[in-house]
């Protein structure tokens, strides 16, 4: 609206702008219009009077129309102000009590300025009149004018009519004059003959002559006698006829003047026509001014009785003025101590606030404390325990050392003890069944008559080769390893086989704890599908290995290659099932049978291969068969070095299936499916791979504190909470990193340009770039850009995923989804989306898995969404930051442990990172949008800052690795006290 404009421009402006111009009647009726609609209240900032008034708006339209007097004239008659100073007068009606001296200066002036009008609208009418008037006289003369005029011009008509048929008659007549002549001319010759006849007789006979001449003489003189009097009447007639000629002469002459007169008298009664046309303009111009007159008139008088009004309020006004000084003053005195209090009150708020939150917290805290606790009471316990052992086995080794520094090397032992002992070892050596640096180690301590060799040697005794041989190795290795020896068994690892955050994971930690001098291998199932061109040197050795399966052997080729920096063994099984030739990674209807033989063969590569890993750390459902079978079949076998770690990526995903499908892989399903082992929770005749890794591994781990907190809880636990809860001793989430080298927009060679935190002008040309790329509109480039890369299930809140793409639009953004889906309704959901937005300037989905599109979309996002129903880590929200898109996430899970609300008082600013709900439903999306999207377009400053501080943000791999490194070590330590005290009891 356009009092709206003006009002918000008022704001903006400051006080009173000058009158500028007269409005038209046009716009004086808009205002008019609008004053009937309903205002909106605007909220008084302090010591400002002007705004005391609730109505700002009206009063910034009273200042922008008020008359400027001086420039009236009277084609502006019609643009008198009278709204304005009728909303004047409403405004002092409405607001009289709150009038103050400013205001009352404009109303006095504004009625001075009615009053002038009215005298200017009187003056204006009597103008109107005095010419109505002379305009009728001036008609009348016109039409009296024109009266004479006409008559004279039916006269001359007459005239001319008279003239014509004299001019006729005037030609007979000398016509007949003519013929009369030419007659008198004949007659003349026949005398003249008649005489000359008459001569020519009188020569015949003189007296018949003389006679006959006197008859004729005296008839001829008749004749002529009569002819001379019809020649004169006859020149009587032609001096008549001349007389005529010279009257019809002059009446030729008259008449052409009388034309020219009729002529000029036509043109002057055009003239006149026209005039009178135009004085017929005036006259309704008269009566269309008469009726604005009169219309003005009406005006007038209201104006007049609303300034009888405004006079009688103006005295009001003064009285009241002399009132609201007293009251201003004290006004301003109780604002000053109502904005004290005010301060006080908000302090006090916010500390009541801060209280109750605190007290939340703290009540959190203490809950947390308490279970934390029981924890650490359990760990102590437990540490009491191993401490005890440690103990027990210092004192013990102790003691052993005091022998062996009282006694030197063991010399109760004859030589030829010590010689068998070499020859075993030399033995192993040629049939290779120790490495020659094995046997060389193993010599040196035979030379020197170490103690340990003795006792292994005695050990043996009763063993088979086997057994001997791996009794002895482990002496080297514990010798020798400078670190742990970790293998990962897996069913992703990123990027030659990811599907979502666990490949993240197998490859970020590997490459975090090979840095940190460990040795790391992972062993992965040979997919068809993998990204073969991210494997270096990848070769097949030239051996099988046989594994177990549905009571037969199967060969399995391995193959092996690094990647990411990892040595890698790649299992491929030569099964008729072709398990792992699927053209996708998971989904198939024998995924439990495909696993369970990966887990198996896995371990048995290990077995053959000699291995002597100090942990097994198997992922997820996949590989959770890892558990069992290496404390019910590998360690039996001799791959006993090991501690196994399970890490459980998802609670969501469990794999459970009917108990008997366990004992295609070897396991007993009789001694399994048992409540304590792998039965499954909710289904007793279903055995639950998830939970027998939580029995069967030493070291259990989920990816975030907070979702450790969370499945343990009968809500979140998916079935597993009473299991975690017994095994909890063993159970802690580790928060995952990500892989900051992959991840890095310095160096990633996915992206249009590379960009620092310092130099964040290369995101800008990624965003432009990537809009481009995908056809969206560049023509504002701070339009903000919403990015979301995920998984399309349930679980990442997929509806509100899809409100967020509309709330986006709604709100003036820029939306990019990439994801695709595993379940088929929502798979067909969001393509119905695309397709409805597949020439959008401002919404994009891509439905599939583009891994160098993620980069691209990464770097080219404002802000990142994920509005998870439950997330259990989540990585995108850290990748999301390394790349400067600031995380717009629902607090769980991992999410509640990596992203922090910048309006969140109870954390510390540093840490403050993003925007998060806490409530999975639309409102709650709006709340954290509407609030990022506020602060990017009206923060510059403060937005470009929290960009800087997301990308500088320490997401490696690094912490969390030292973390599983921690728990590896002191499994393993637990492991060998363990074992010394058990082969001290032997
Ligand atoms: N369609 C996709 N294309 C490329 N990368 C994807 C796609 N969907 C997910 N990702 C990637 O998968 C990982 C998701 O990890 P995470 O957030 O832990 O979720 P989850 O493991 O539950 O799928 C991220 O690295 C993300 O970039």
């Amino acid at each position: 609206m356009r009092q709206r404009n003006l009002s918000s421009q008022h704001k903006r402006q400051g006080k009173k702008p000058p009158p500028k111009r007269i409005p038209t009647s046009a716009e004086l009726q808009t205002n008019s219009e609008e004053e009937s609609e309903p205002e909106t209240s605007v909220p008084i900032p302090n010591g400002d009077v002007e705004h005391m008034v609730n109505h700002e708006t009206s009063y910034k339209d009273d200042v922008d129309t008020r008359v400027d007097v001086e420039h009236i004239d009277e084609q502006n008659l019609d643009s008198l102000t009278l709204p304005a100073v009728t909303k004047a007068l409403a405004l002092n009606r409405d607001g009289g009590e709150q009038l103050s001296g400013v205001q009352l200066e404009d109303l006095i002036g504004m009625i001075k300025n009615a009053e002038r009008n009215v005298l200017l609208l009187n003056q204006a009418r009597v103008h109107a009149l005095e010419d109505l008037h002379k305009i009728l006289s001036e008609k009348e003369s016109l039409q009296g004018e024109m009266n004479v005029l006409e008559m004279r011009l039916a006269e001359a008509d007459a005239r001319i009519k008279v003239a014509s048929q004299e001019k006729i008659h005037v030609e007979l007549l000398e016509n007949q004059l003519e013929k009369l002549q030419n007659e008198l001319i004949q007659r003349g010759d026949s005398v003249k003959n008649e005489t000359e006849l008459y001569k020519n007789q009188n020569k015949i006979s003189k007296e018949d002559a003389l006679l006959a001449h006197d008859s004729r003489v005296h008839s001829l003189s008749k004749e002529v006698d009569s002819l001379r009097t019809e020649n004169l009447a006859l020149r009587n007639d032609i001096q008549a006829l001349k007389s005529m000629l010279s009257n019809v002469k002059n009446t030729d002459e008259r008449m052409v003047s009388l034309e020219n007169e009729r002529s000029f008298l036509e043109s002057s009664l055009k003239e006149l026509e026209s005039k009178l046309s135009a004085s017929q303009q005036d006259v309704s111009k008269i009566s269309t001014l008469k009726v604005e007159y009169k219309d003005l008139w009406t005006k007038v008088e209201n104006l007049q009785l609303l300034m009888d009004k405004a006079t009688k309020q103006a005295d009001h006004a003064i009285s009241v003025l002399q009132q609201n000084q007293d009251l201003r003053k004290k006004v301003d005195k109780l604002e000053e101590s109502l904005e004290e209090a005010n301060a006080f009150k908000l302090s006090s708020e916010k500390m009541q606030q801060y209280n109750e939150l605190m007290q939340q917290k703290i009540k959190l805290l203490e809950e947390r404390l308490q279970k934390s606790d029981q924890e650490i009471h359990s760990y102590v316990l437990l540490y009491q325990e191993s401490v005890k052992e440690f103990q027990d086995t210092l004192d013990s080794l102790k003691e052993e050392s005091r022998k062996r520094a009282s006694n030197g090397p063991v010399d109760d032992m004859p030589y030829e003890f010590w010689s068998r002992i070499l020859l075993i070892i030399d033995g192993w050596a040629l049939e290779k069944k120790i490495s020659s640096n094995d046997a060389k180690l193993l010599r040196e301590m035979v030379w020197k008559r170490d103690r340990q060799i003795r006792d292994a040697y005695m050990a043996c005794k009763e063993k088979n080769e086997r057994e001997a041989v791996s009794t002895f190795l482990r002496l080297t290795s514990s010798q020798a390893s400078p670190g742990l020896y970790v293998v990962h068994i897996a069913a992703e690892m990123a990027p030659v086989a990811k599907v979502g955050g666990l490949g993240d994971v197998v490859t970020g930690l590997g490459k975090a704890l090979q840095k940190k001098g460990h040795l790391v291998e992972i062993v992965l199932p040979k997919y068809d599908c993998m990204q073969y061109d991210r494997i270096r040197d990848l070769r097949a050795l030239d051996v099988t290995v046989e594994s177990y399966f549905d009571g037969k052997l199967f060969q399995n080729k391995v193959w092996v290659g690094t990647v990411e920096g990892l040595p890698v063994y790649f299992i491929e099984p030569h099964h008729p099932n072709k398990f792992f030739w699927r053209g996708q990674y998971y989904g198939e209807h024998d995924d439990f049978k495909r696993f369970s033989f990966f887990s198996r063969a896995a371990l048995e590569l290990l077995l053959q291969a000699g291995k002597k890993p100090d942990i097994i750390h198997c992922h997820d459902w996949q590989t959770a068969f890892v558990a069992p079978l290496y404390w019910d079949l590998y360690a039996p076998k001799g791959l006993n070095s090991a501690r196994i770690c399970f890490t459980c990526h998802n609670f969501e995903y469990q794999g459970s299936a009917p108990a008997s499908d366990l004992a295609s892989c070897g396991l007993e399903v009789q001694h399994l499916n048992r409540p304590d082992r792998m039965q499954d929770n909710t289904a007793h005749d279903r055995i639950n791979p998830v939970k027998g890794a939580i029995v069967f591994s030493n070291v259990v781990t989920t990816v975030s504190p907070t979702y450790a907190q969370e499945v343990r809880t009968a809500e979140g636990g998916r079935g597993l909470h009473s299991t975690l809860n017994f095994h909890s001793k063993k159970f802690m989430g580790i928060l995952n990193g990500i892989d900051t080298d992959a991840w890095n927009p310095a160096t990633d060679s996915f992206l249009k340009v590379q960009y620092s935190a310092n130099d964040l002008q290369g995101k800008a040309e990624n965003k432009a770039s990537m809009r481009r790329h995908l056809g969206l509109s560049s023509s504002d480039d701070q339009q903000p850009l919403v990015g979301c890369i995920t998984r399309l299930v349930p679980q990442k809140g997929v509806h509100l995923i899809r409100h967020a793409i509309y709330r986006t639009l709604e709100m003036g953004g820029q939306f990019v989804l990439l994801g695709s889906s595993p379940v088929p309704h929502i798979q067909r959901e969001f393509e119905g989306i695309a397709n409805q937005f597949q020439n959008h300037d401002h919404i994009r989905l891509i439905l599939k898995y583009d891994e160098s599109l993620s980069h691209y979309i990464y770097a080219a996002s404002d802000m990142f969404i994920i509005p998870s129903i439950f997330e259990p880590c989540g990585l995108t929200q850290m990748i999301a930051m390394r790349y400067g898109s600031v995380p717009i996430a629902r607090k769980t899970g991992g999410l509640n442990d990596s992203v922090f609300d910048v309006d969140d008082d109870t954390i510390p600013h540093q840490f403050r990172n993003g925007f998060t709900f806490t409530t999975p439903d639309e409102q709650g999306v709006n709340s954290a949008l509407e609030r990022a999207f506020n602060l990017y377009n009206n923060d510059k400053e403060f937005w470009r800052q929290l960009v800087q501080k997301d990308m500088n943000i320490d997401f490696s791999w690094d912490s969390s690795a030292s973390q599983y490194e921690e728990l590896y070590a002191k499994s393993v330590a637990r492991a060998r006290a363990a074992a010394a005290t058990a082969s001290r009891g032997t």
